[in-house]
């Protein structure tokens, strides 16, 4: 470690020396990373940003909160003991190591005379009772320096690395706490009495550990370790392919392949990918398109670099997790490669864990298929809880293409573990896709993703799957499988993300080719960020959508510009709630000449909007015959108005929409008077739930029985009809040539109108359906009802 130790005082000297030496000889591997000193020695080292960067801008730039900087200013103000936490290879070791690196070299944190660096991995393999001057000297202190470390302890700090690993973890309630420096008590009991400040009282820590609940100390301050986002990865590849054009290449294909899996942001994840990348982008050949397929390419180089005989053996006492000496003594040369070793290889406390979590399930996984074990099920049962990714690379080697550079190397997998698996993912599949648990859909589409077969989507996906049920809520991950189910597929009658609560750009972009494929998209009671809404808008103009639900995702006037900007050539929006502020740019997509069908339901249109749209509707460039206005209060001058549009000839509207939008009796009049104009070619009008009574509802009596009037389908639901009303209705039935549904549900019709309507249905040519459901009637009347097939009620 080459660290200019010139400028440094004595004393830094000796303790940076020392934590130098101390350092266990590691070097960098495959799995376990390039070590941190040559990391921060080798300037590779990448900033990492803490959660407040990230939730305020993604995209951090020099002047974001660092971790390193937060770690700096926590020691220097109130706070005795920071706690980083972070899950496997997030960059705990690498960040503590830098501190102390900074340290010695007089950059940072210069409050402090001594700092000590213990990695409780090693602490853990000291056996017996120790004292805090023992530990200090294992540390190599020298002895004349005793007595100002303790004299002044605020001129201390202790780091402490991997605390997770402690086998007892501290515990104050459970010791006694020491407070004598010289006295020889157990580890843990030290550890505990340092932390909780009886021992070295006034002196400063930083601990880092994964991911533990019950970790709080006096004084402490808790900072998550995040590893790296997108930009500190960018970074990352960067600086490891000194080329930016390979370096772009590795991480386009990465962000794409595997950008959507948390464990993208693990520092030493990404040394792992980086690494791989460059031994195939070397050889000239394919990168990996899925996760097992990465990891059948690691599998493959670490055998390849190992001399190991005898393969085969050490892959299936690694998968079956035989983590004893007695089994790693045959390969001591070989387990480096996938394990971690802790203590003296010959004593019972040596310890073995994998590097890589992700490894030692895929190895898992290839044991699966190497001879013949347990089956499937069997095996899912027995790690569940403990693994994350072992269905999946099952699912990916169970596809042959995937398997056979392993099989290149091992041997050929065992065919009746791969019919067992197949005959596992397709019975589970076909119940999960029968049922409506979403969570149980998504993991089939994981499963399916990962082993990357079209035609197995096909296999799996059949028509009675209920991929219709609601989807909301999606990981990344989700909405990256989720489209490739889709576009394998060819198109999705619905897309239905019912009530999803974050749909972000990253969402949004993952999901668009599913979006453009799909024929009716719900996004009812969601909230999509704006980015979301522009992918959104960008894929339904690519698409083939024709219905598009928005009801209740409150969209807001700005959100909507956006998503009109891809409606342009869309065939039809649905529901969804605007402002008066909308209006312009509602009537610039309605003029476009490209919307076909437009439906603003339960929009928040008032008065104002009616006189943007009748504009619309009267100039050169309205071709929408389709316009669905319900639920909006236009109020009785927004909605004549609109009939003054309506009634201007060459309107082409054939279906219009005004159910309860507060109409009044003079719009009811109005409307008569359009409908038998001769300019009007409306064949549907839905004006249900207006309280008007017989008195307005007569105005539309007339206009049907008017040989001018094209009316189809006419729908005055709770309108407040009575019997009164069925003199004029009946005759307006009998004159009409074209009217053939009449809905009239919810009035207050009885038995005494029931005769007439059953006569007038069966008389008339044209009728095909009257719907009198929730009216008045008593059971004396049903049976005649039910003679007359015409009749709903
Ligand atoms: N800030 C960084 N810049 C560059 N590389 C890094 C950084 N942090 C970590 N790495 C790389 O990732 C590897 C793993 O990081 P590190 O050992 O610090 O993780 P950890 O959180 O301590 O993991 P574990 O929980 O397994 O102990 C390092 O060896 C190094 O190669």
């Amino acid at each position: 470690a080459e660290i200019s130790l010139q400028a440094l005082e004595p004393m830094r000297t000796v303790i940076c020396l020392l934590f130098l030496y101390e350092l266990p000889s590691r070097i960098s591997t495959l799995l376990g990373g390039d070590p941190p000193i040559s990391v921060i020695n080798n300037n590779k080292y990448i900033t990492q940003v803490t959660p407040e960067a990230q939730v305020t801008d993604r995209n951090v730039d020099d002047s974001s909160p660092s971790l390193d900087h937060a770690i700096h200013t926590a020691l220097s103000g109130q706070s005795k003991t920071v706690i980083l936490m972070g899950p496997e290879g997030s960059g705990k070791t690498t960040t503590l190591e830098k501190l102390v690196v900074d340290w010695a070299k007089g950059e940072h944190l210069q409050n402090f005379s001594y700092v000590f660096y213990f990695r409780v991995r090693v602490i853990n393999s000291l056996e017996g009772a120790l004292s805090l001057e023992t530990l200090m000297q294992h540390h190599h202190i020298p002895p004349e320096s005793m007595p100002l470390v303790l004299q002044k302890p605020e001129d201390v700090l202790c780091v402490f690395d991997d605390l997770d690993q402690y086998k007892v973890f501290p515990d104050p309630s459970a010791h006694t706490l020491c407070s004598d420096p010289s006295q020889a008590v157990s580890v843990s009991c030290l550890i505990a009495s340092l932390l909780h400040g009886s021992l070295l009282k006034g002196a400063a820590f930083v601990v880092a550990t994964r991911p533990k609940e019950s970790l709080e100390f006096p004084n402490s301050t808790r900072m998550e370790v995040l590893g790296f986002l997108k930009p500190q990865r960018e970074a990352y590849f960067n600086g490891f392919f000194t080329d930016p054009a390979t370096a772009n290449k590795a991480l386009t294909h990465m962000e794409r392949t595997l950008g959507f899996y948390d464990f993208c942001t693990s520092p030493r994840f990404c040394w792992t990918v980086c690494s791989i990348y460059k031994i195939l982008m070397d050889a000239g050949a394919e990168l990996p398109e899925t996760l097992t397929q990465l990891h059948v390419d690691i599998l493959v180089h670490l055998i390849q670099a190992l001399n190991e005989a005898r393969v085969r053996e050490l892959v299936l006492a690694l998968g079956r997790m035989e983590l004893d000496c007695f089994s790693f003594h045959r390969f001591l040369s070989s387990v480096g490669a996938f394990l971690q070793v802790d203590g003296d290889l010959d004593s019972d406390a040596c310890v073995f864990s994998f590097t890589s979590q992700l490894m030692q399930e895929f190895l898992l996984a290839v044991c699966f298929f190497l001879d013949k074990s347990e089956g499937v099920e069997k095996m899912l049962e027995k790690h569940k809880g403990h693994v994350k990714f072992l269905d999946l690379f099952l699912s990916g080697l169970s596809e042959p293409v995937q398997r056979r550079p392993l099989e290149t190397l091992l041997e050929e997998f065992n065919s009746d573990q791969i019919t067992d698996f197949k005959r596992w993912f397709k019975s589970s599949s076909e119940e999960t896709l029968k049922g409506c648990y979403k969570h149980e859909h998504h993991r089939c589409f994981h499963l399916l993703h990962q082993a990357h077969s079209k035609k197995l989507v096909k296999e799996i996906i059949t028509p009675s799957a209920q991929t219709g049920i609601s989807y909301g809520d999606l990981s990344l991950q989700d909405c990256v499988a989720l489209t490739y189910v889709v576009t394998c597929l060819g198109e999705m009658e619905l897309l239905n993300l019912y009530g999803t609560r974050d749909f972000t750009k990253e969402k949004a972009e993952a999901l668009a080719p599913a979006m453009s494929l799909s024929h009716k998209i719900f996004f009812s009671g969601s909230s999509l960020s704006t980015g979301a809404v522009s992918h959104l808008a960008s894929a339904l103009s690519r698409g083939i959508t024709k219905e598009l639900d928005l009801s209740y995702a409150r969209l807001g006037d700005e959100k909507f510009k956006i998503l009109c900007a891809g409606l342009r050539d869309c065939k039809l929006l649905l529901a969804c709630r605007l402002t008066e502020a909308s209006c312009d740019e509602l009537v610039s997509v309605l003029t476009s000449g490209a919307s076909q069908l437009y439906v603003l339901f339960d929009s928040e249109l008032t008065g104002a909007c009616c006189r943007h749209l009748t504009e619309a509707l009267m100039s050169e460039h309205w071709s929408l015959t389709e316009l669905e206005l319900s639920v909006n209060d236009l109020g009785q001058e927004g909605a004549l108005l609109l009939c003054q549009g309506l009634s201007q000839t060459g309107c082409p509207l054939e279906k219009l929409g005004l159910k309860r939008c507060e109409l009044t009796q003079p719009v009811f009049k109005e409307l008569g008077s359009l409908l038998k104009s001769g300019t009007s070619r409306l064949k549907s009008l839905i004006v249900g739930i207006n309280k008007v009574g017989n008195q307005g509802v007569k105005h539309l009596w007339d206009a049907v029985a008017h040989p001018s009037c094209l009316l189809e389908e006419l729908d005055v639901e709770m309108t407040d009809l009575t019997d009164a009303c069925v003199e004029d209705l009946c005759a307006a039935v009998r004159a009409s040539k074209t009217l053939k549904i009449l809905e009239l549900r919810n009035n207050s019709l009885t038995d005494v109108s029931v005769p007439a309507l059953i006569q007038v249905m069966q008389d008339s040519h044209n009728m095909q359906e009257m719907n009198l459901k929730y009216n008045d009637f008593s059971d004396e009347v049903l049976d005649m009802l039910y003679e007359c097939d015409k009749i709903r009620y």
